[in-house]
This record gives C-alpha cells, structure tokens and sequence, in this order.
C-alpha cells in the first residue's frame, strides 16, 4: 500500500467541497438489484469502496458504469449470475447489505462473509434475525452465507435489540418486496438509513418512519427503478475537515454538506472552543483561541458518530487538561492511540475507554493506518505536527477520501502520496 506524507503545523485555510456519503452510496448501490430498471445515482463518490462495490454487483450480473465523475448508471440483471467473489467482499464490510436484496429480488444469495476494517467483531447476527423473521433461511458454510426464500418473503415485526445500521438497512431493503406489512422497531436513525428509505420510495417502495425508532414497509411487488436520485453529503468526510480545521487553528467553509447531521460533532467542537458557523448548506469551521479539553462518547445517531472518533482524539492530543473518549460501538476502535503515541500523545487506554493528556504539540513520525478512521486521524495528526510524518497503509484512507491530498493542498497543506 501506499504512504501519504505531510509537512505539519499549517494551518488549514479555505472553502472545500464535500462528496456524497459513502455509506449512503454503498447502501443505495446493493438497493439498486431491487429494481427492475435502470437507475441513475447522482454525488456518489469516486472512492475504492464504492469501486468494489462496482465490481462486486457487476460480477452478479448488473451493468454499471460512471457518466460523469459522481454520476452512476446502474442496470440490475434480470437474473443473478454467481456468488459475490471472496476477493472483492472481503475488501469492504458494506457488502453484507447485498443479502437482503438478492433474496427479496431472487429469492436466493450467496454473499462470502464481508471483510472491512479490523475495528471489531461485527457480528451480523441482528441481520440473520431480521431476514429470518421474513421467512429466510440462511446459514454460514464454508465461510460463505447462504440463503433462500422459498417463494416470496413475508412481512413481519422485527425487534432489533441493538439499533444497527447494516441490519436495518438489509431489513428494509428486503421488506420492500415482501408480501405484507413490516415493522423494523428499534431501528438505526441514521442519515445515511433515511438516505436509503428515500432512494426505495424514488424507485416505487412504500418506506415510512425511516429516521425514527419504527420503520413500516408496506411490501410492493417490485421497484420500478429508472429514475435519478442523488445521495445525501458524507459528513464523516466534512466531519473530518472539521476537526482538521479545528486542530491546525485554522478558519475553513466546508459547502454541499448538510449542517443538521453533524450536530453531534457541531456541539462538541463547540463545547471546545471552536468556533462554527451553519448556514443552509455550508458551514464555517474556525478556531482563533486555545482549546478547551472535552468528553465524548459514540452513540447510535443523533448520538456522537464513532465514526469520527479516532479524529477528534487526534485532535485532543494537544488540548491542555485531560480528555476522556468512551467508544460504545466498536471495540477495537482505539488501535490509533498506538500511533498517536508514537507521535507524543498521552493516551492511556483501559477498555471501552481512552483517557487523553494533553501535551503541548506532536512531532512528525512513521505511523500506520490500522482502519479508514484511524488513517483519517493520522492524517489529522500529521497536519497539527511539527516536521514529517508518514502514514502507511493509505490504502484504507482511500476506501472513504476522494482526492484527500488535493483536497488539504487547497487548504494550505504541505502532503504528498509516497
Ligand atoms: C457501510 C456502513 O454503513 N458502515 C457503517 C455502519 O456499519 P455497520 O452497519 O456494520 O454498523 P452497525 O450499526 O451494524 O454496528 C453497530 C454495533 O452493532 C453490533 N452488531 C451489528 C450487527 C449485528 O447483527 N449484530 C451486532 O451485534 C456491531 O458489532 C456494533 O457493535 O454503521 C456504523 C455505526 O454507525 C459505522 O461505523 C459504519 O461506518
Ligand atoms: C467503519 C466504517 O466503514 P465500514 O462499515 O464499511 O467498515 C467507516 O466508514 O468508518
């Protein structure tokens, strides 16, 4: 894999442009197999994960290609060809959200168990719940999962004891065409799940309550497809210019994003002395005085995303006081400390929790990403040194960054790939 490289200690200076949501565009993406007809997906980001998930619907059987840099037309087949090849699913975790609508669609999968980033156990048991409950049978042979829906899957009530973003999403997709009525309770409110809900009611589902805690899908026979939709902004990527913006004391205007989703980040930054600014579309990220240490805790959205833990922990490493990070969703999400710490950080981790000792500035060293979000924070990290600092393993930064080094070069960043 390659290394990104940055000359730290400027600040970040400018106006950018935030892509559309990877998460959304993963999900939306596998929603299309549901669909009879060609379906065009607008702001979908040209990253890695977005091209396996490419390849890996294109081995089953789909036509897919880029019209225009974020611009997709996608053509589902009519039939599936094969089972979703190890080599690709194996690079992104994303790929389990195929199961529900191939087995709605054709009532049959085999998806090879997915890969991803090493941030913890990620069991898919709440998925295998909820596709049973609608009259799936599935099993795990030989590493691969296996399912059939002998004729058409049933709607039901399905209770998710954790309110998982991946079970929902498969949950939703395949109740789109089952027969009957399904409630998804305890369902994830994530943007990127009332992104999807949008998309399935575009293409002719009958989705509603995405966004709050119960989910009904009334089940249609089929999706129509052939029509356009475009995918919310990814606010994990304009999260993490935020708080890049924040660290390096610098004054950034991020614009297409959309300001209520990073609330969580929005009031933390906040309680931290940054300032930030929301207009409609846009907001300004600025930070003229020192910084003031915080708690945070990941939660299930409007909870603190985990996804833009490892960031905000980089970001901290300098505040004078003490920290404390407390990450309830995946519990390998603190391997970045390792690194920090090798830039200068104080970090102690005991389980679940990070306590973090501010120091007064980090030094540039070899670090390595072990996870998208942990490569995001290094990148960070790198920016708020003094001298050089080398990230290995840009590969994962890759799976959710478009153009990441252009991008920070816009700002005022010194970064170049190795
Ligand atoms: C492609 C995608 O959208 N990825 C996002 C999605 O991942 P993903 O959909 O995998 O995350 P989930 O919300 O499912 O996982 C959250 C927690 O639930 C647990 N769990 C999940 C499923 C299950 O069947 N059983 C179970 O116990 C997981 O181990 C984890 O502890 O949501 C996460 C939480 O916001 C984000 O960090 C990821 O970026
Ligand atoms: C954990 C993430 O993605 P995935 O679920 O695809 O591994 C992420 O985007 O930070």
């Amino acid at each position: 894999m390659d290394s990104i490289v940055i000359a730290g200690g400027r600040p970040l200076r400018g106006r950018l442009k935030i892509c559309g949501a990877k998460n959304a565009s993963l999900a939306v993406l596998c929603a299309t197999f549901l669909c009879k007809n060609e379906v065009v997906l607008e702001n979908i980001p040209n990253i890695s994960d977005v091209r396996f998930m490419l390849g890996i619907i294109k081995s089953l059987g789909a036509s897919a290609g880029w019209d225009g840099p974020d611009t997709l037309r996608v053509t589902p087949p009519e039939q599936v060809n094969d089972e979703a090849p190890y080599q690709l699913v194996k690079k992104l975790r994303a790929s389990n959200l195929l199961l529900g609508p191939l087995l709605a669609r054709f009532s049959e999968a085999e998806v090879a168990l997915p890969g991803g980033c090493n941030i913890g156990i990620r069991p898919m048991d709440l998925h295998f719940k909820g596709l049973s409950g609608l009259g799936a049978e599935l099993s795990l042979e030989h590493g691969c999962i296996r399912g059939n829906a002998p004729g058409r899957l049933r709607g039901a009530r399905v209770y998710l004891d954790f309110p998982s973003v991946g079970a929902t999403e498969n949950i939703m997709m395949a109740a789109c065409l089952a027969e009957g009525q399904t409630l998804i309770e305890n369902a994830a409110k994530e943007p990127e799940i009332v992104d999807l809900a949008n998309f399935l009611n575009t293409m002719g589902a009958k989705v509603r309550g995405a966004g709050t805690d119960v989910i009904k899908i009334d089940g249609v026979p089929f999706l129509e497809g052939g029509a356009r939709y475009s995918v919310i902004p990814d606010r994990i990527e304009a999260g993490t210019f935020m708080v890049a913006a924040a660290a390096t004391g610098g004054d950034v205007v991020l614009e297409n994003l959309i300001p209520i989703h990073l609330q969580p980040l929005t009031a933390k930054l906040r309680e931290a002395r940054v300032e930030v600014y929301e207009e409609e579309d846009t907001i300004r990220v600025c930070a003229n005085q020192p910084l003031r240490s915080i708690d945070i805790k990941t939660m299930p959205y409007p909870g603190f995303p985990t996804d833009l833990q490892s960031q905000l922990m980089a970001m901290l490493s300098t505040v004078p006081g003490t920290s404390v990070v407390v990450e309830n969703i995946f519990e390998n999400r603190f391997m970045v400390a390792d690194e920090l710490k090798r830039m200068g950080a104080r970090i102690k981790v005991e389980g679940r929790m990070a306590v973090i000792e501010g120091v007064p500035s980090l030094q540039g060293a070899q670090v390595k990403a072990t996870d998208l979000r942990a490569g995001a924070a290094l990148i960070v990290a790198g920016l708020m040194a003094n001298g050089e600092t080398e990230i290995g393993n840009a590969g994962y930064i890759d799976r959710g960054y478009y153009d990441l080094e252009k991008k920070l070069t816009s700002l005022g960043a010194t970064i170049w790939r190795k």
